[in-house]
């Protein structure tokens, strides 16, 4: 059986096809197709990247509304062909980042789900509307194939009332002013996985996950349940992540208008895209862009750098105290998973804890391992995120 795994971002849409048997396997199999189309990387229009049949296909897309056609389209056709037809898949799963207090699992999508998704579109405006896009192009595609929503923010139902409501007028949290919580679908993953690694019980452990991509998040996972979460109301709380700001006194938006004369749309915008290692920097929101600019002595970039790691390192902390202890710190996602420097970094800010890593194994591009010195006291794993894993094993629930 063939499943399709939907994951579009704000500025890129990830995609993979995966054959299964019967039953699901003990670890991540390797997709049969994989798509990555991404808006960020070109002048102008998009670069759509395709992988299977052991080859890698390079296709610039122009406009936005055929980009996920022409993604689909090398499903069936061209040098990437894996199916004979679309008719061939027999189930969708897609990330939806926004469920609100609803959605406390994945679901079969109906149009009651897909009107909720589009109600929480001014909770997450960089997310949720090309979820929605995602959807309605399979029904006009596949209508009787049964497509599942797996929500960011259901891993993070859990979390007990003193973390979720925030310090506002009552009544604000009765009309659903609350943290959600995001990337719920990778720090779950990561957990289980983590469990695995150790050949532990995961109901042993207590788990913080970095999640540090575009957009970037801590979990206090205990026993396999999340307690605690950087990401709040909205995908901004938190960490200072590639272009957002992360939490700042409230005061400053406020302030911001009143001084500046700027509107909602000018803050949003500020907040969410100008702000972070870019704003800060002047250079990139992407890290590896700002370690260059460090070994070119660019001050700015520096700052941006200290900034994140300071935060990040307070941030970790916070959660420690929500689990009142720590046994594994997990670092995933392009930043956690690919930068040597983060890690070390943050490490060794938190020696503390009975933390110790060793260099060596960090530096050897570890991937699903414990990069911890033998007498640390505390496990430190590198897990690549799988988070189409996650979403393909919950939509083939829904098949059988
Ligand atoms: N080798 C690397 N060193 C440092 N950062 C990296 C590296 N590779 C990728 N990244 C970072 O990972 C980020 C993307 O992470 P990813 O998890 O793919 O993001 P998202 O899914 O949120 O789009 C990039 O912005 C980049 O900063
Ligand atoms: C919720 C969120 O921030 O997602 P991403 O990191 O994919 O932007
Ligand atoms: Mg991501």
């Amino acid at each position: 059986m063939f499943v399709l795994v939907l994951n579009a971002g704000s500025s890129s849409q990830k995609s993979c096809l995966y054959s299964l048997e019967e039953s699901i396997p003990d670890t991540p199999p390797k997709p049969l197709w994989e798509a990555h189309l991404d808006w960020t990387v070109a002048q102008s229009g998009g670069v759509l990247t395709v992988k299977s049949n052991d080859i890698r296909q390079r296709i610039e897309v122009e406009k936005k509304e055929s980009a996920l056609q022409i993604l689909l389209d090398t499903l069936t056709t061209g040098k990437t062909k894996v199916l004979e037809s679309f008719n061939d898949i027999n189930a969708v799963g897609h990330r939806v980042v926004h469920g609100g207090a609803k959605y406390s699992q994945a679901t079969v999508i109906d149009d009651e789900v897909k009107k909720a998704i589009a109600s929480l579109i001014p909770l997450a405006p960089s997310h949720n509307p090309a979820n929605l896009e995602g959807i309605e192009t399979i029904e006009k595609l596949l209508p009787e194939v049964p497509q599942v929503a797996v929500f960011d923010t259901a891993f993070h139902t859990t979390i007990p009332q003193a973390a979720k409501v925030y310090p506002l007028p009552y009544e604000y949290y009765q009309k659903g002013i609350q943290r959600y919580g995001f990337h719920g679908i990778s720090h779950q993953y990561c957990s289980q996985r983590t469990a695995q690694i150790l050949q532990q019980p995961l109901e042993s452990l207590k788990i913080v996950t970095c999640h540090l991509g575009n957009g970037c998040s801590l979990a206090a996972i205990d026993k396999g349940i999340c307690i605690d979460t950087t990401m709040g109301f909205s995908p901004l709380e938190g960490l200072m992540m590639g272009t957002r700001c992360g939490s700042i006194d409230p005061q400053i938006p406020i302030y911001l208008m009143q001084k500046y004369g700027l509107n909602v749309e000018n803050v949003n915008h500020l907040l969410n895209q100008e702000s972070g290692l870019l704003g800060v920097s002047g250079v990139s929101g992407d890290m590896r862009a700002i370690c260059k600019a460090m070994s070119d002595n660019n001050e700015q970039a520096q700052l941006a750098f200290n900034i994140y790691l300071y935060r990040l390192k307070k941030a970790i902390g916070a959660m420690v105290a929500s689990l009142n202890g720590l046994d594994v710190l997990v670092f995933t996602a392009g930043v956690g998973e690919n930068s040597a420097i983060v890690r070390e970094k943050t490490c060794g800010g938190l020696s503390y804890l009975g933390l110790q890593l060793d260099l060596d194994k960090n530096n050897a591009n570890p991937v699903d391992k414990n990069i911890a010195a033998e007498d640390s006291m505390v496990k430190i794993l590198v897990i690549h995120t799988q988070e189409d894993w996650a979403i393909a094993q919950m939509a083939f629930n829904w098949t059988i």
